[in-house]
């Protein structure tokens, strides 16, 4: 106990010691620097803030969901392969329904989960349109696909004012959602049709699914981007898991490991996703890094 608490004589050296010890303790890492965002004085955010993200993934429906995995795993009535468990996820053992059950019955649920996710795809976005600015270049319209609030869609409407934006997302999650002058709200099921676009996005929306209903979801993209003069492009921003060597590899399991609490989908490595295209038979596959 002496040692943290000094006596008189020791002062300016320990406070001079305390000092660097301070600054050491509450600088901001890269990490905790993305959970605070930055402002500047009139209260505008700067910087991308990932703490909504943290607070949607972590309700109480996705904690209790969580204290189900091990249930889940272990159940010996259920088959012992992973894909096979479908469609029940720990998630539903939890709450009895899945995510979008939960989104459509608790509004203050719904608003926090496309908060956390739109503050997600902020950051993803930011870093598409810089990145991969050619992906987006030559397209007239485009609709985002299961694109909650409408975040990803703004990014791009800010980037390439030229394309017509627009968001299609489950009626109950348009129903809050107000119109601005860069982005429309459509009310639709992705399972049914989507509207003729020249370009899809599906941003972060394909690893919540089976491979099975990746391919039709796909397919209904594609009828959407064919039924117009030039064929057009579905631009899916998602996790590619990398191989175990990679500095990235333990973030991706964590995502895929929620994929399996929440969801019935999964994250894919390359040769899983080649396998979706070929099945759903894309003309041509192009991949941007980021
Ligand atoms: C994981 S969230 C991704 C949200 C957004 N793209 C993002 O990254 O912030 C999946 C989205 O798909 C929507 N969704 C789920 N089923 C859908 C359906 N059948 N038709 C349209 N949207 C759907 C959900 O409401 C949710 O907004």
């Amino acid at each position: 106990m002496s040692g943290l608490f000094p006596d008189a004589s020791n002062r300016s050296r320990e406070e001079s010691s305390t000092n660097m010890i301070t600054q050491a303790v509450y600088c901001l890492t890269p990490m905790s620097r993305i959970l605070i965002g930055d402002t500047d004085n009139t209260g505008t955010h700067r910087a991308i803030n990932l703490s909504p993200f943290v607070v949607a993934v972590t309700m109480h429906y996705q904690v209790n969901a969580a204290m189900h995995l091990a249930k889940w795993f272990g159940d010996e009535t259920t088959p012992t392969r992973l894909e096979e468990k479908a469609p029940e996820t720990p998630f539903i053992m939890a709450n009895g329904t899945d995510v979008y059950g939960i989104t459509s019955r608790d509004a203050k649920f719904s608003e926090i989960f496309n908060d956390g996710l739109g503050s997600d795809s902020m950051f993803a976005m930011a870093l598409a349109v810089r990145e991969c600015p050619e992906v987006f270049t030559g397209i007239g319209s485009s609709v985002d696909v299961g694109g909650g609030n409408g975040t990803a869609a703004k990014a791009i409407a800010e980037a390439f004012p030229h394309i017509e934006c627009s968001v299609l997302d489950l009626p109950h999650v348009i129903d809050g959602m107000l119109a601005d002058e860069t982005v429309v709200f459509v009310a639709g099921d992705m399972m049914e049709y989507i509207p003729p676009v020249e370009a899809v996005l599906l941003n972060n929306v394909l690893h919540n699914w089976s491979d099975e209903t990746c391919v039709k979801i796909l397919s209904v993209c594609k009828k959407a981007i064919c039924s117009r003069k030039t064929p057009g492009k579905v631009i899916i921003v998602n996790i590619v898991l990398r191989p175990p060597s990679d500095k990235m590899y333990e973030a991706q399991l964590l995502y895929d490991m929620a994929m399996v609490v929440f969801t019935t989908g999964k994250e894919r490595n390359e040769d899983e996703w080649q396998k979706i295209f070929t099945e759903q038979d894309s003309t041509t596959t192009r991949y941007c890094q980021f």
